[in-house]
């Protein structure tokens, strides 16, 4: 479980968001929507430690990591924290495989399920530059599952791919919040907040409801 208590977030004269209190549980995928430019991402890195908040607490396991030490937040990021993000952030001129081997030493079992999973079965040896744009975000989900953290920060994790692919990132984000993992995904797509248990609108701080059956589904 992840949570926020009165997290407030400003550039300058500028609020984004005040008094923040969120709580994703491991096991639930939470959408954050709003319009552009509302802080979606500021928010994802706040939660990510990449960015500091203007006030307020981050919870994780009963410990507020906002206000911890360079170790413990190190320890957090390493262990406990999968982020995907609108980039992919993969090193482009290393292979597949060494890019899944960043996220952990994991055997080649492991590795080549999570390939399979995300249709890159067989792909270990290729360079990631040479991999179209949602190819590499398949590699980069394929390496958060490698990783097997239990919090997963999203950012935008369909951008680049077509509908299957939305579905198939869809069902492995899902397949991990069903093993324990607390999700939260930025998203501007519908039926990416339409597969999310719970909506939260950063543009008015309101929850919004979320899951609609797989039927109901417009992909
Ligand atoms: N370091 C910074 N200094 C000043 N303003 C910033 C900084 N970082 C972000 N902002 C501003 O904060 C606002 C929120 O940005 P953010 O990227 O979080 O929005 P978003 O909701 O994710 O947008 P989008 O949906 O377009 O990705 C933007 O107006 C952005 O310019």
């Amino acid at each position: 479980m992840i949570a926020t208590e009165n997290l407030t977030k400003s550039f300058g004269e500028r609020h984004l968001w005040r008094d923040l209190d969120l709580t994703v549980h491991g096991g639930r995928m939470l959408a954050l929507v709003g319009a552009s430019g509302t802080g979606k991402t500021t928010l994802l890195n706040c939660l990510g430690l990449l960015e500091p908040p203007t006030r307020g607490r981050i919870v994780f396991e009963g410990r507020d990591l906002a206000a911890s030490w360079p170790g413990r937040r190190r320890r957090f990021r390493r262990d406990h924290l999968g982020y995907l993000f609108q980039d992919y952030a993969l090193i482009d001129n290393a292979t597949v495989r060494a890019n899944l081997e960043v996220a952990r030493r994991a055997d080649v079992a492991e590795r080549s399920a999570a390939l399979e999973r995300v249709g890159l079965g067989g792909r270990e040896k290729e360079t990631v530059h040479h991999l179209s744009g949602g190819e590499q975000q398949r590699v980069a989900l394929a390496r958060l599952m490698v990783k097997n953290p239990s919090v997963v920060l999203a950012d935008e994790p369909t951008g680049a791919l077509d509908e299957a692919n939305t579905s198939m990132v869809m069902d492995v984000l899902g397949e991990m919040a069903r093993s324990g993992c607390a999700v939260v995904i930025a998203t501007h797509v519908t039926s990416v907040t339409q597969a999310c248990d719970d909506v939260f609108d950063v543009s008015d701080q309101a929850f919004r409801a979320g899951r609609l059956p797989r039927r109901d589904r417009v992909w």
